[in-house]
């Protein structure tokens, strides 16, 4: 028996090794850790399934991912193998340029063993102190389209107008969607400008562990210094402040440092300011008190521009018509995309075929069929609604008593967790209501979900019959 994990053993031969692993993982720990740290990694598998190798962007994910998740990855491969299998992380190939061998390849699958890794690592800036900037994240590299029109123009300008308008610049959208690329292509403009300004990329996570380590090492001076004195600090993922006090004060200090002396800073987050769970009102505000913009999911002419540009980028020719098959069956954010596209070009150099649609579709048959069972808003509704035994028509209407009342609240939970829909959507589907009804539906739920469980119970009933 593994802790916290299942103890059913996955049928290996009905898909990979790595897809039931993660699949597992994806019910164990919280969504928005499985979308940050897990999603995004790619494996290799051996031929006799003893040993997996899982390619991390970069150093700093490699370390958080074997403190965190290794342990649990391990037990989960050998649960679903039926006997132990070796983990190993390495660093994709195109870690920093110190880098001189290829992450190990092992597998002979054609779908794993010749990917290229399409995210670029992330490297110390050449001509500055430690910025953690990755190179190739450039506002060059940022397909532009509607869906995030509005945030790369205020990048633009906080690169080219460092201390003045739109400080703090804070940046929201789902995952996969191009947030932190546009925080890093505003530092790099920033030090391809000026050499010489101290900046600063950091996720989260990592300043937390900071003050964590300035807590038990008494070194809360060097911290100061180090965060105080920066000309741009770019902080992604601030969500992972919720509930971590110390941080949230440390991270007001710096706030209100930065700013005093016309330093910038740019965040990002997987809501708006005022979505965002357990933080404190006063850096709420603070976070408001900019200019904050959405990254949307993008639209089908834009995911083609990005196929065909990071096609290029691999030194691939994707043609037209076989991008927008591609655009038009995966939808739901840039990351997805990056992985189809490589599974394509890995598919078509193992197979040494030319990219063509019917080469996409057998490139992309999981993908595909998991596609076709996509959960939409409608059929959360139908489902909730059938199971307690309200009318369907219900989950629109006004109707407050609570024997309605609370299936549409967990309806609006399920179509949050289950679908890429943004809050206001939701609401438009249910007839109409603000998006502040859903989010606090959703709230009130997780919350009760953790307290009570019966209702945890009926919730994993429902999710299961969703996902089919
Ligand atoms: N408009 C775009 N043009 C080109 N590449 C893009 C675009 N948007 C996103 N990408 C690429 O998609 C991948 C995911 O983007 P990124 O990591 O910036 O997403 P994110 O919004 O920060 O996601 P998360 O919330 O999971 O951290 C990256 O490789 C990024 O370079």
């Amino acid at each position: 028996m593994i802790e916290g994990t299942s103890s059913a053993r996955l049928p290996a031969h009905a898909t990979s090794l790595w897809q039931s692993c993660i699949e597992q993982l994806a019910q164990d720990i919280p969504e928005q850790q499985f979308n940050t740290w897990i999603r995004p990694l790619s494996a290799t598998v051996a031929d006799d399934r003893t040993k997996v190798v899982v390619a991390v962007a970069n150093r700093f994910k490699l370390d958080w991912i074997r403190a965190q998740y290794a342990a649990r990855i391990s037990a989960l491969l050998e649960n679903i193998q039926g006997h132990p299998v070796v983990l190993e992380l390495a660093l994709t190939p195109r870690e920093g340029p110190s880098r001189t061998s290829p992450a190990p390849r092992v597998s002979q699958d054609p779908l794993l063993a010749e990917v290229p890794d399409l995210a670029p690592a992330e490297v110390v800036h050449p001509s500055g102190p430690k910025t953690r900037l990755n190179l190739a994240l450039t506002f060059g590299s940022l397909v532009e389209g509607s869906a995030n029109r509005m945030a790369r123009a205020a990048a633009m300008h906080v690169a080219g107008s460092l201390g003045q308008l739109y400080n703090p610049l804070f940046i929201y959208g789902g995952v996969g969607l191009g947030k932190t690329h546009l925080v890093h292509a505003i530092g790099n403009h920033l030090l391809s400008d000026r050499p010489n300004a101290k900046v600063l990329y950091i996720h989260a996570e990592q300043f937390v562990s900071d003050v964590v380590k300035a807590y038990q090492r008494k070194t809360f001076d060097e911290f100061k210094e180090r965060y105080h004195s920066l000309d741009l600090l770019l902080i992604d993922d601030v969500q992972f402040f919720a509930n971590k006090e110390r941080t949230q004060e440390e991270f007001f200090n710096a706030f209100e440092a930065l700013l005093a002396k016309k330093s910038h800073i740019v965040l990002t987050s997987d809501t708006y300011p005022k979505g965002l769970a357990d933080i404190h009102e006063r850096l709420v505000s603070r976070f408001d008190s900019g200019l904050t913009v959405a990254i949307e999911p993008p639209e089908l002419e834009m995911r083609v521009a990005i196929l065909i540009n990071k096609a290029a980028l691999e030194n691939a020719v994707m043609p037209e018509e076989v991008a927008f098959f591609v655009a038009k069956n995966v939808r739901s954010n840039v990351r997805e995309l990056e992985g189809a596209l490589r599974k394509i070009l890995a598919y078509s150099r193992f197979n040494q075929k030319e990219i063509s649609i019917q080469l996409a579709r057998e490139a992309l048959r999981d993908l595909l069929s998991i596609q076709n069972r996509q959960i939409s808003v409608e059929n959360i509704q139908k489902t909730v609604a059938d199971f307690y035994k309200i009318k369907v028509a219900d989950m629109y209407s006004k109707k407050r008593p609570a024997s309605i009342a609370r299936p549409r609240q967990i309806a609006m939970f399920l179509a949050k967790e289950l679908t890429q829909k943004s809050l206001p959507e939701i609401g438009e589907l249910f007839g109409g209501r603000d998006h502040t009804t859903v989010l606090h539906a959703v709230r009130k739920i997780g919350a009760e979900r953790q307290q009570n469980t019966e209702l945890n119970q009926q919730l994993h009933v429902l999710e299961q019959t969703l996902k089919g």
